[in-house]
């Protein structure tokens, strides 16, 4: 029987850090996470800040299971990598890219708080004129409404579109979309499976073609399987903004998948710049191979998160722990 860690154990194996990013992402420029050093291996616990305890609680059981547990036995020793392109100005597009490795799909952040879907169609299009055989997804993070949805989808499909994530908010707007375009655009579900207290809501409406599966909000790499199992659609894995640490639990998922149709959106550490590691898990040649991946302890000391932030985490470890 697995005995989890105690609030002492965790205290003991966890070390705060705040890694600076290369280009804003979800409107921050600093990635704050906790990381433990457990007995089976490093593991991260990163709920985003604003995030409440009982959302950031199932962080928390990812982050045992992995350092306390390890992880299930692959199936793959390599794993497709996407490359993430924030919601950035046209001009930048060239750069961002720049620092993925053999970029054979690309994701797009598109439907950004204060920009136009005008701003979208250049991006999307800058992508494609760089990229002519690319596979192009967009993720609009439920920025949306259905009538929104449908225009731009219609619109931006010109630029052939592998999918379009979470576009609308809520299980019955996505159904709505996915019917509208009638197939033309596959639709992803993604924060309509891991902010839901039911991630399965979506596959049984019908409102998805494929789902997004990320290790840490839904409760870690066993719980994720489950749930692809149970859901019955295509999966795609992606990461949470993770360090290098936090993208091997990503991978540890996407290399226990039994189908793995779509690139995975684990290339996130090419936005960052900083890491725990000297080696860190970057994709190169659209790929990432399958290893460990341990924090080095310089690294830890020189991204250490300000007294007052390893204070606050210490606070939000020991009230989800009381929730796990
Ligand atoms: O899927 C990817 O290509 C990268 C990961 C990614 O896009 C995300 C990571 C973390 C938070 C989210 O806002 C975002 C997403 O919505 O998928
Ligand atoms: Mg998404």
């Amino acid at each position: 029987m697995f005995s989890p860690p105690t609030l002492d154990e965790l205290f003991a194996a966890s070390h705060v850090v705040s890694l600076p990013m290369r280009t804003k992402f979800r409107g921050v420029m600093e990635r704050e996470v906790m990381l433990f050093d457990g007995p089976a291996g490093w593991s991260e616990f990163g709920p985003f800040l604003e995030y409440g305890d009982l959302e950031a609680v199932r962080w928390l059981a990812s982050a045992v299971e992995a350092g306390w547990l390890g992880y299930p036995e692959p199936v793959r020793q390599w794993v497709p990598i996407n490359a993430t392109l924030p919601a950035v100005p046209v001009e930048l597009v060239p750069e961002v890219l720049g620092a993925f490795d053999g970029v054979h799909t690309v994701k797009i952040k598109v439907a950004e708080p204060g920009e136009s879907l005008r701003d979208d169609a250049a991006r999307v299009g800058a992508v494609r004129h760089l990229l002519p055989e690319a596979k192009i997804r967009i993720d609009a993070n439920a920025g949306w409404t259905v009538p929104q949805a449908v225009a731009a989808l219609r619109m931006l499909s010109v630029f052939d579109l592998e999918y379009a994530e979470q576009p609308v908010a809520t299980v019955p707007e996505m159904a709505a979309v996915r019917r509208a375009m009638g197939g033309s655009v596959l639709i992803a579900a993604d924060e309509s499976v891991r902010k839901v207290s039911d991630p399965l809501a979506v596959a049984r409406a019908g409102a998805a073609d494929l789902i997004v599966v990320k290790a840490a909000p839904l409760g870690g790499v066993g719980r994720a399987l489950d749930i692809v199992a149970e859901a019955g659609l295509p999966a795609v894995v992606s990461s949470a903004l993770d360090s290098s640490v936090g993208i091997r639990t990503g991978l540890a998922l996407a290399a226990a998948l039994p189908e793995l149709p779509f690139a995975c959106g684990l290339g996130t550490v090419a936005l960052m710049a900083g890491d725990v590691t000297g080696t860190s898990l970057l994709a190169s040649v659209g790929g990432m191979s399958v290893r460990d991946v341990t924090a080095d302890p310089d690294r830890l000391e020189y991204f250490a998160a300000a007294p007052e932030r390893q204070q606050w985490w210490r606070e939000r470890l020991r009230r989800c722990q009381a929730l796990l």
